[in-house]
């Protein structure tokens, strides 16, 4: 198990935002966190991660409880923007070689190896030509781009992403999806942070939804699909009320069926 959060309780301020939540992602398994604003994704993410505390509960990544995690260079992350130090003038291959940091010694400069992968990397996002630009002078999308290829450049075996394509147009939403597909083929698990998955949706395994900071559904995307209730027969159900798995899995992606379907478990 890559991710492994069980009976996770998180409050902030002791106001609870995490009530017993259960969350797990296995190497090549692609799960996706949705749920309304507020509704506890980024804690939950941030909990797996041991980012913040748990009141109650473990939390476990390949294995080893978080406290005592270290293999960090495993772990690829999108945010869900670039977020603060934008005054900072990093060019767009420096922010893509911050993603192969954890590989080397610091502060030896980076190697042959690791420009070859940032370069790499680029090119998947198709950025290759704005390496060496001052990346707040790229637009929201492509600086999203840059998030993606730095997160690639870990090669990591778990990629963790919070929205990772809000703001990318459908053209490079396709890149992305092929590039998660390949990265899922080598046995890299993924938790994504989603509203809608796009081109992403024929990817997913499992689908986890939150409801006020608790787990309404964990299905997988073939039960989401097959349940999936358009005429809204179930106006109490928190799910269906915030609109959120079918609306993600459907609107964006009618056709779509798993790929690679995970076993039932
Ligand atoms: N650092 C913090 N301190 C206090 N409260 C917080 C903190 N971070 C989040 N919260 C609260 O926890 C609740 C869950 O927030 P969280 O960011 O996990 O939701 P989310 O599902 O990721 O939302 P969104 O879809 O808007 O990104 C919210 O009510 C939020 O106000």
């Amino acid at each position: 198990m890559i991710v492994d959060v069980k009976s996770a309780v998180v409050g902030y301020d002791d106001r609870p935002v995490l009530r017993g939540v259960d969350l797990s992602v296995e190497p090549g398994e692609a799960v996706a966190l949705l749920g309304a604003n507020g509704s506890g994704k980024s804690t939950l993410v941030r909990a797996a991660l041991g980012l913040v505390p748990l009141s109650a509960g473990t939390a476990a990544l390949f294995g080893v409880p978080v406290a005592r995690f270290r293999q960090w260079r495993r772990i690829g992350y999108v945010p869900q923007r670039l977020g603060a130090g934008g005054g900072v003038p990093a060019t767009v291959a420096e922010v893509v070689a911050a993603g192969r940091l954890a590989h080397r010694r610091i502060p030896w400069p980076a190697g042959a190896k690791d420009r070859r992968i940032v370069a790499e990397a680029l090119e998947a996002v198709g950025l290759a030509d704005r390496a060496g630009d001052a990346v707040g002078t790229l637009s929201g999308g492509q600086q999203q781009r840059v998030l993606i290829a730095r997160a690639l450049a870990t090669r990591p075996d778990l990629l963790v992403m919070d929205e990772p394509t809000a703001g990318v147009d459908a053209a490079n939403q396709e890149l992305f999806a092929t590039l998660l597909a390949d990265r899922l083929a080598h046995g890299c698990g993924v938790l994504l942070v989603a509203h809608e998955l796009g081109p992403v949706a024929s990817l997913i395994h499992r689908c986890v939804v939150l409801s006020h900071g608790e787990v309404a559904r964990d299905v997988t995307a073939a039960e989401a699909r097959a349940t999936r209730d358009p005429a809204g027969d179930h106006p109490h159900d928190p799910a269906h009320h915030h609109d959120m798995w079918s609306a993600a899995l459907w609107r964006s992606s009618p056709t779509a069926s798993c790929s690679r379907p995970w076993p039932e478990r």
